[in-house]
């Protein structure tokens, strides 16, 4: 296949490039990585009696919590990994063979937000939605997809529950309490070591579009999020561990006391980094709304209903503003929305 000079150019092979290309050089003001606090994440047992506090406050507080004891088998993990890792290291031309389209949302490519920013991000992507291709499925086991479907719906119940709500609560939930879910997507990203990381962004600053994201990174540092007063905060490695963030979708249904969390990649001079990111949210009938058990005459619910995919145009329109965009009124004085990323200086 050839390329035309712009596809060439943003399917740069990362791994031979010796000097940063300006196309890729951020500034401060482009949201360059800066200083970085060191608050650690929460971490959560799943096994522990008191999984349930912990984890409600973790998603009012932080937006994200890093999870141990989860049931996913560490071989299931570190097999993942490496099918992504050898699909990466692919020659671009194969790459591109299953490259996404310029609307698409599966295939291979720069990160899909990278529309969103004035310089390229230090990555690339692989984006896994039911596609039916050999190369799909073999990256996309069965067993993969089973496990952490069970792994969200468990997560989800013990946030929900958190929250006060219970089964009778969800309309969308099956007679054995399983939480449908749409087409779950995968999402792999490698971020090729890089000549010039003090200048350069893996990933800019996004939230997910989802209702839960969980996340498998190897043991290179890289995931940092932003919290209110304390700025960027870097989610370091535990061997073993699952990162879960609130998605936009969560911080609709629980009217805005969960967070999503901002959050982005950076990159490193030496090392190869490799997350893997599982993209969990609703069946594509269901709308979601603002849990009515959460609203009443002084909470009133502060989002319109929306589908994902409803969500997901909006968010490919209007990117970290989308919450804005599905907003119903301003938040009340002791019901602060803290997380509408209107406002956020994302740097
Ligand atoms: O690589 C990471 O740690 C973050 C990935 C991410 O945020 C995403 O895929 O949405
Ligand atoms: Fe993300």
């Amino acid at each position: 296949m050839s390329l035309k000079p712009l596809d060439a150019f943003r399917h740069l092979d990362l791994n031979s490039v010796k000097e940063l290309p300006d196309s890729y050089a951020w500034s401060t003001a482009d949201g360059c990585p800066s200083s970085c606090s060191s608050e650690p994440v929460p971490v959560i047992n799943l096994e522990d009696l008191n999984a349930i506090k912990h984890v409600g406050h973790a998603c009012k507080t932080w937006g994200v919590f890093q999870l141990i004891n989860h049931g996913i088998p560490t071989d299931l993990l570190n097999n993942m990994e490496a099918s992504g890792r050898k699909l990466f290291s692919l020659p671009i031309q194969q790459k591109l063979k299953a490259a996404r389209s310029p609307d698409g949302l599966s295939g291979y490519g720069v990160a899909r937000i990278s529309s969103f920013f004035p310089k390229l991000m230090w990555s690339e992507g692989f984006t896994i939605i039911g596609s039916p291709h050999e190369h799909a499925e073999k990256l996309w086991p069965q067993d993969y997809k089973k496990e952490m479907n069970k792994l969200a719906n468990r997560l989800m119940w013990l946030i929900l529950g958190s929250l006060g709500i219970t089964r009778g609560d969800i309309n969308w939930a099956g007679p054995g309490g399983e939480l449908k879910e749409a087409s779950p997507a995968l999402q792999l990203n490698s971020y090729p070591a890089c000549p010039d990381p003090d200048r350069a962004m893996g990933l800019g600053a996004h939230t997910d579009s989802t209702l839960l994201t969980i996340l498998h990174q190897n043991n290179t540092s890289g995931l940092q999020v932003h919290r209110e007063g304390f700025g960027w905060i870097t989610v370091k490695p535990i061997a073993g561990a699952l990162v879960v963030n609130v998605g936009d979708l969560l911080h609709i249904l629980s009217n805005g006391l969960y967070t999503s969390v901002l959050h982005r990649a950076i990159v490193n001079q030496t090392q190869h980094r490799f997350s893997i990111a599982y993209l969990y949210g609703p069946p594509s009938n269901v709308r979601i709304s603002p849990l009515s058990k959460l609203t009443d005459n002084v909470h009133p619910p502060l989002y319109r209903s929306v589908t994902w995919s409803e969500y997901l145009g909006t968010k490919a329109k209007h990117f970290n503003k989308a919450l804005s965009f599905v907003r119903l009124c301003a938040p009340m004085n002791d019901f602060v929305d803290t997380n509408d990323h209107n406002s956020v200086l994302v740097g």
